[in-house]
């Protein structure tokens, strides 16, 4: 399928600051939608009606910002900022949104998942910790100066992880050998934190110089 062509997003006199305040804006609205949708006990007239309503916002926001593989002019890559990161970006209605933050050797970070990342009921979807996981331990190895994709992702679910409470995730990068990183990582309650509930072993391979231009030909 051809993308629909590129618009303008926004006028060029805009800092980049103040576009991301706005999509962060959105994306906090956004998230609270999703929760409210997820949880609502409104009966069918409401929700028929918001639909309809739903419908007309959506229709507001016209254009396309991009084009697959181009990268947003408000994100930093690799390593930075990704507003529309389904796990960091604070402009993305599917994100927690995780905060990443260095810790020690690794990387923190914090989030809370909502009844929208539910598995189990009341517990979180283990693809949704896998996603974690996955995201912190790709910032660990950029944390250790190794831009890096997944190549294998190992999981141990050893309890369930609940939602609607604040949890800490946490990665490191354990190795190294050329190209290859061996990362672990874990997801505990932020009360609990020395209690592991997920665990993880990932391998991350940094992208050859030509496989990394072919794959993100905008950097
Ligand atoms: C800049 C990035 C920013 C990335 C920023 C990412 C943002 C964070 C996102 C979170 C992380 C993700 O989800 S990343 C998305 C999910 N992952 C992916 O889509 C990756 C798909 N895989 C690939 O495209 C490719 O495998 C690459 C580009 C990663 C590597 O390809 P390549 O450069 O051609 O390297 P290749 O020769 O195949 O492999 C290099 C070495 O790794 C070994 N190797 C390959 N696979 C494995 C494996 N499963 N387990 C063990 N080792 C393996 C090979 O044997 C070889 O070792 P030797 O013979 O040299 O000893």
């Amino acid at each position: 399928m051809t993308a629909p062509p590129t618009e303008t997003p926004f006028p060029e006199t805009e800092e980049p600051d103040d576009q991301r305040t706005a999509i962060a804006a959105l994306g906090h609205e956004l998230r609270t939608l999703v929760d409210a949708t997820v949880t609502t006990a409104a009966p069918t007239e409401i929700l028929h009606r918001m639909a309809d309503e739903v419908r007309g916002l959506t229709g507001q926001l016209t254009g396309r910002r991009r084009r697959r593989a181009e990268i947003p002019a408000v994100d930093e890559f690799p390593g930075g900022v990704r507003m529309y990161s389904p796990v960091t970006g604070l402009g993305s209605p599917l994100a927690p949104p995780l905060r990443v933050a260095p810790d020690g050797d690794g990387v923190v970070g914090h989030c809370t998942l909502g009844i929208a990342h539910e598995g189990p009921p009341g517990y979180v979807h283990g693809g949704m910790s896998a996603m974690l996981l996955d995201e912190l331990m790709g910032w660990a190895c950029y944390a250790a100066k190794s831009p890096a994709m997944t190549v294998s992702l190992g999981m141990r679910y050893r309890r369930p992880v609940p939602v609607e409470t604040p949890l800490r995730v946490h990665a490191r990068v354990t190795g190294t050998e050329d190209r290859k990183a061996f990362v672990t990582g874990s997801i505990s309650t932020e009360e609990t934190p020395s209690v592991p509930l997920v665990t993880a072993d990932a391998v991350f391979v940094s992208p050859g110089p030509g496989r990394a231009r072919a794959l993100f030909p905008s950097t």
